[in-house]
């Protein structure tokens, strides 16, 4: 087993946003840090933990966490669509290994997945097909919520696994800090969203168009300082990933739901895949160091905005 972290922010709307060149730029400069540490470690095998936007995970049966032994891009905001490269037979003894370890977890022969797990890959490798990937979702934005310690321990989970592994693994964790785009919420829902909440599986052209629309429109008002959605928290963001980079993961264990999305907005909980997947680095190699952190809060793609990398202590400067 070696073993290398990258977690990133992801947001789709990147292609779609009006952000000025310097601030793309510099992002593309912390993607383009990210993809050579990507290239250098060359993966034999990616595990990426992702959310979920409603596009593939539904109210109609909602785990916290799923391991996917098959799984398809469904080409939501212009990602990748089609099926992802995945080595079945590893994913099966994973999911094996985690419930063995005491971490009740779903799984799916066929996992349809969003561009939370789509981008990452587009951005560190240029498509969904480079490299195998093993795809597990994490219940990121459909309260309630597992608790985080319960992340940290689905984590540990699949590192037990991969520390075993005869394999080069890159773990991914994909998703926002504070942020709180306009995905609709089941409490407030219309009778319409209250239908794609259930079981929004495979829209039509028009349906998605419409409703990834509003986000964009969202995003333009959010940037003019004129949308009502939570503002984003670069401190919060900041003391989140010093967290991480300290190695002392259990200070996030008794952080709840409730007042995560009170101080960062609804879809930090996006975090919680670098949560788990900094728990599944921790279980496999000891001790890790940050070799690369970027930061910055970006209202106009709707995100605080992080990229890191992560290598074991004991894997050289
Ligand atoms: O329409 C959606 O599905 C939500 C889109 C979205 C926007 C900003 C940041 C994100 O992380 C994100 O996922
Ligand atoms: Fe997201």
């Amino acid at each position: 087993m070696t073993l290398a972290l990258v977690n990133m922010s992801h947001s789709p709307l990147l292609q779609f946003s009006e952000a000025s060149r310097e601030v793309l730029d510099d992002l593309d400069g912390a993607f383009g840090a990210a993809r050579r540490f990507a290239a250098d470690f060359d993966p034999d095998l990616i595990v990426l933990f992702a959310p979920d936007h409603y596009n593939g995970f539904f109210y109609e049966l909602m785990p916290q966490f799923c391991i996917g032994y098959e799984a398809t891009g469904v080409g939501d905001y212009d990602s990748e669509a089609g099926p992802l490269d995945v080595p079945t037979e590893i994913a099966q003894r994973l999911a094996a290994s985690v419930l063995v370890d005491g971490v009740d977890c779903a799984i799916s022969l066929k996992m349809e997945v969003d561009h939370g797990a789509v981008q990452p890959l587009e951005i560190l490798f240029g498509g969904i097909t480079a490299k195998p990937v093993i795809p597990i979702f994490v219940n990121c934005v459909a309260p309630p919520f597992a608790p985080m310690r319960r992340v940290g321990a689905f984590g540990r989970a699949v590192g037990n696994f991969l520390r075993d592994l005869d394999a080069r693994v890159l773990l991914i964790g994909s998703g926002g800090l504070s942020h709180d785009p306009p995905v609709p919420q089941i409490v407030t829902a219309t009778e319409e969203q209250r239908k794609l909440l259930l079981n929004g599986r495979h829209p039509t052209a028009a349906a998605r168009a419409a409703r990834q629309q509003r986000v964009i429109d969202a995003a333009k008002a959010f940037a003019r300082g004129e949308a009502n959605i939570r503002d984003l928290n670069p401190k919060w963001d900041r003391e989140f990933m010093s967290i991480l980079s300290s190695g002392q993961l259990d200070r996030l264990d008794d952080w709840t739901a409730e007042e995560m999305a009170a101080e960062a907005g609804k879809s930090c909980h996006e975090v919680r895949t670098w949560v788990a997947s900094h728990n599944a680095m921790k279980a496999a190699v000891g001790e890790y160091r940050s070799t690369f952190s970027y930061y910055r809060p970006i209202p106009e793609l709707i995100a605080g905005f992080g990229v890191t990398t992560v290598l074991p202590v004991d894997a050289g400067a």
